[in-house]
């Protein structure tokens, strides 16, 4: 049969005929310097010339059984790939490539990350020495199993317990209840052979809270479960059903003393208990993974905003103005609006992640050398910045699907796996409500330690109970910002008085911040968001000394973009508190809309300069050369059901229903 395939290319050709930028100068900027772009072009183009890497028949068509070992097949190619060619799996992960590859659920992904990053965090120097080698070798593979069937998130209620035996000098692991199961760990139920685990340590009948335990689970030559454990998978998932997340049971299962990570807290061999500097540094491997997720989340986001951005530019529908041609989709206002706030979201929660980062980098080199100031501050600004990138990478990816219309919902337009792996990361690491009222608590003691007069950490400085006044003009880039934070400055102090105003009517303080809860959330959301945009204006303003002007222009307007949606979501609370007037906000929504003009005309320009290859992508209506229908159609071939005219439910089910006498 042959099909008729409108030509799109053009469209594409058009669009970026237009670009007014050094695209070059734009993808370094977002890669962190032309180095790490020529870096991970480099390992790109290994990963391309692998083929074994790629999948011929979409995971869609395979068994769950047979999805899991092709991934399994692709993540260990992958890793081996990278280290014949003199790179680090890391590598792949901070520049998204390898993650990309390893579409569904990588089962190696847990190993390199929490894993590694627990051996690495939480080892003294002897464990270090023996376990770091091994696993960085792939000798021994693990996961990090903390959740359990009856607790995710409070950490301090697992039910797991390690139980020292000063007698043989070994922890006793056990399992006493059923919702003491560890559940969901990545790669637990048939791919690691080790674990860390989170389990209450017990010495001399007290309990001494969660700690990190090193756990062998299966026999290294024949990967049989050992004794005394209990280890399987879980069954299928919203997504990532490659992985093999699974759950285990020990029944007083017996581990060494030295497999106590024992950098940050010890147990003598007599049993006796050495306390850590802070009472969170063993939470030390979740705070880090916000922190790459952060990343993670800004890079699912931009895959999809690829995708369609590109769609809505080859694709025409309707009349814009009767009898006229059916204008490029990207061409209507409401289109823009779907799309642009999503791209400028991107490039904030990029300059955020990477200043996310360094705040981690100095943090982490103050616990170093014993000084635990840093990590309240470290902790909500991971907490809140991994909440609000996840949501909004999932609000957005979900934007992007629906902008494709009908053709975003099918599997090979690659967004409905992007979203359910983007979708996981509001719950795992901390689920999103849980973490923002981490962030609410630093919040409300920052606002109460600043009535007492005391000095504020820099991210929440401007939550000063008396404000140095803003300077700028309101309609500046900064005036707004300020008037952001003079919003979210109000928001704290109204409720740290409603919660003041209960606890002086007789509730308890826990009570109190319950009842509050909800609007305590919404002040670690819009703190949360000051802090990107502050990052986002910052980022752009000293880029501006070094960059063409071209490119500054485009920051520019994403940053401006990003800034006056914000305002505009946050109208109510600065109509109340006064930052902004009715006047005032119907100018910003002139504004945006014009800006959204703007911006579409370079649109399909700004995604090309994220980067992203075709193969990585993996989508039909995203690829470079816009030739969406003959994809769509070619994939479509690839469906078992076409194998055959007529299927076997035809002759099983359907020719008796129509021959019966109904
Ligand atoms: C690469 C990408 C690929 C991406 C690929 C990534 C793959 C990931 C796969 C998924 C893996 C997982 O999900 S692994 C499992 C992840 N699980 C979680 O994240 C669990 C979430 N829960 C928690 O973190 C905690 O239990 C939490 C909610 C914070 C509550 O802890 P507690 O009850 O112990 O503490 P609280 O009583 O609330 O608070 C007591 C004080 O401790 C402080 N505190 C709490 N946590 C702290 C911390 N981490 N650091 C510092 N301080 C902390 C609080 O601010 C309080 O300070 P004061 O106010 O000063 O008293
Ligand atoms: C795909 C995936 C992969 C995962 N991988 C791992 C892994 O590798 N290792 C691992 O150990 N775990 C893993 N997890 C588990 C994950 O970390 C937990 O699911 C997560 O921490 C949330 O905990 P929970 O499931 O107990 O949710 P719950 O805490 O039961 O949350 C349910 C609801 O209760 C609310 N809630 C709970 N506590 C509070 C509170 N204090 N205040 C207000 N509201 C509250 C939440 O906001 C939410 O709405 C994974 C989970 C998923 C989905």
């Amino acid at each position: 049969m042959s099909v008729v395939v409108p030509e799109c290319c053009d469209d594409l050709k058009r669009e970026r005929g237009r670009c007014l930028f050094n695209k070059e100068e734009l993808t370094n900027i977002l890669d962190g310097g032309p180095k790490l772009t020529e870096k991970r072009r480099r390992i790109e183009k290994m990963l391309i010339n692998t083929p074994e890497l790629f999948d011929d028949v979409s995971p869609d068509y395979l068994s769950h059984e047979d999805r899991y070992s092709n991934e399994l097949r692709k993540a260990t190619q992958l890793m081996t790939t990278l280290e014949k060619n003199g790179f680090t799996y890391n590598d792949a992960v901070t520049t998204g490539t390898g993650l990309w590859l390893l579409m569904d659920g990588n089962p190696l992904s847990l190993h390199i990350s929490m894993f590694l990053d627990t051996i690495k965090g939480q080892s003294n120097p002897q464990q270090l020495q023996e376990w770091l080698p091994l696993a960085e070798k792939f000798k021994i593979i693990g996961t990090y199993a903390q959740t359990e069937l009856g607790h995710g998130t409070f950490v301090r209620g697992l039910e797991t317990t390690a139980t020292y035996d000063s007698t043989t000098k070994e922890f006793v692991l056990h399992s006493p209840t059923i919702t003491a199961t560890k559940w969901w760990p990545g790669a637990l139920g048939k791919t690691s052979n080790h674990a860390v685990v989170m389990a209450q340590l017990y010495l001399g009948g007290k309990c001494y809270g969660p700690h990190i335990f090193m756990v062998q689970l299966r026999d290294l030559e024949t990967h049989r479960t050992l004794p005394g454990i209990v280890v399987g998978e879980i069954g299928p998932r919203l997504g990532m059903n490659s992985n093999d997340n699974g759950f285990l049971q020990f029944n007083h299962h017996r581990i060494p003393l030295t497999n106590m990570f024992m950098k940050h807290s010890q147990v003598t061999e007599d049993g006796k208990y050495v306390k850590p500097l802070h009472s969170k540094l063993s939470y030390g491997t979740m705070v880090q993974t916000r922190v790459g997720i952060v990343y993670h989340a800004s890079r699912e986001l931009s895959r999809a905003l690829i995708i369609a951005i590109r769609y809505s530019a080859v694709r025409h529908q309707s009349e814009m103005v009767p009898g006229d041609p059916e204008p490029q989709i990207l061409d209507y206002q409401t289109q823009q609006y779907k799309l642009l706030p999503h791209l400028a979201s991107f490039f904030a929660l990029r300059f955020s992640a990477r200043a996310l980062l360094e705040v981690f980098i100095g943090t982490s080199a103050g616990l170093g050398s014993g000084k635990m100031n840093m990590l309240p501050e470290l902790h909500a600004l991971s907490s809140g910045l991994k909440a609000v990138a996840t949501n909004d990478a999932v609000k957005g990816t979900d934007i992007c699907r629906l902008a494709c219309g009908g053709h975003g919902y099918l599997s090979s337009s690659n967004l409905p796996r992007i979203y359910t792996a983007i979708a996981a990361g509001i719950t795992y690491e901390g689920e999103n409500t849980v973490l923002f009222l981490q962030v609410a608590r630093y919040l409300i003691k920052s606002f109460r330690a600043s009535s007492q007069g005391q000095t504020l950490p820099f991210s929440v400085s401007y939550l000063r109970v008396q404000p140095p006044s803003s300077h700028a003009p309101l309609m500046s880039d900064r005036g707004l910002v300020d008037a952001l934070g003079a919003g979210v400055r109000w928001m704290v102090g109204e409720a740290e008085r409603r919660l003041q105003q209960l606890v002086d009517s007789g509730h308890s303080p826990h009570a109190a911040w319950n009842a509050c809860s909800v609007h305590l959330v919404q002040c670690a959301d819009a703190h949360t968001r000051y802090y990107i945009c502050e990052q986002f204006v910052d980022a752009v303003s000293k880029l501006g000394e070094t960059v063409s002007s071209g490119v500054h222009e485009v920051l520019r307007q994403l940053c401006r973009l990003y800034i006056l949606h914000r305002v505009i979501q946050t109208a109510g609370i600065l109509l109340r508190c006064g930052a902004v007037d009715g006047k005032a906000l119907t100018s910003i929504e002139e504004e945006e809309c014009h800006l959204l003009a703007t911006l579409r005309i370079q649109a399909v320009s700004i995604v090309d300069a994220i980067d992203i290859k075709d193969v990585f992508l993996k989508s039909t209506l995203g690829a470079w050369d816009g030739n969406v229908y003959q994809r769509i159609y070619e994939e479509a071939q690839k469906s078992p059901l076409n194998k055959s005219d007529v299927t076997q439910g035809y002759y099983q089910y359907l020719r008796p229903l129509m021959k019966a006498n109904l």
